[in-house]
């Protein structure tokens, strides 16, 4: 049985023009809520023309990668390639505020450390006493049934983000993988990822590479 959703309204809705450091622009529709069940400042960005399957992209607020360039991870190819997918199939990009996997950043920071001694991001942070990965979409949910989507296309290698969207009653109609933004810098999180996090890793593109879009029934 699904659980119930504690209710979220949208607060403010206001359009943001983007532009990437590659130049890329779009303009965006910031949406706002109340009610989100974790009290953090959630977003959602709608990208493009509505449409019956919206596009959707849970992504997980990476500071270092998106907003620093960091080559350790693959959030900042990843957070752009988004918008312009999209953007071109209409939907939205939800920015949780889930840094770290949810262990926050100065963990996560430390856990960048502990990887610095051998160890593998997933036993980083058990080694700081937390879980693996600790993120939890409820928010995410909320976010959705606030703006009147109830099915999507989903844009994630990760099988964990549809399973949980799928239990809190949203249905996963289509799963669009993203692409692999393979860097020297970060190729041992991409293959630690698709080891232990069961992340679909299955195009293999250099960094700045964006895969066809590609879906398979969800
Ligand atoms: N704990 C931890 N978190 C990290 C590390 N590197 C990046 N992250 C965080 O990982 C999150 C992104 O998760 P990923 O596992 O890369 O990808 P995903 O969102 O699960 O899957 P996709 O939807 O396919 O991108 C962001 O919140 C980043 O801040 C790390 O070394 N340790």
């Amino acid at each position: 049985m699904i659980p119930a959703l504690p209710e979220a309204v949208i607060r403010t809705q206001v359009p943001v023009p983007l532009r990437f450091p590659d130049g890329y622009a779009t303009t965006v529709l910031v949406t706002t809520f109340r009610g989100l069940v974790d009290g953090r400042e959630h977003l959602a960005l709608a990208c493009g023309s509505p449409t019956a399957l919206p596009l959707v992209r849970p992504h997980s607020e990476c500071l270092t990668g998106d907003v620093f360039g960091s080559q350790r991870c693959d959030c900042g190819p990843q957070l752009r390639e988004a918008v312009e997918r999209i953007t071109l199939a209409g939907g939205y990009l939800l920015y949780l505020r889930q840094e770290g996997r949810g262990i926050g950043l100065y963990d996560k920071l430390d856990a960048y450390a502990l990887q610095d001694t051998g160890l593998d991001t997933y036993e980083a942070n058990v080694a700081l006493g937390h879980a693996p990965d600790e993120r939890d979409y409820t928010v995410a949910a909320q976010m959705l049934r606030a703006l009147g989507v109830s099915t999507l296309a989903l844009l994630s290698n990760n099988p964990d983000k549809a399973a949980q969207l799928e239990q809190l009653g949203v249905t996963v109609a289509a799963r669009v993988p993203t692409a692999v933004h393979l860097s020297d810098a970060n190729a041992s999180y991409l293959s630690t990822k698709a080891r232990n996090g069961h992340h679909g890793l299955a195009s293999n593109h250099r960094s700045g590479g964006v895969s066809p879009s590609r879906a398979e029934a969800g």
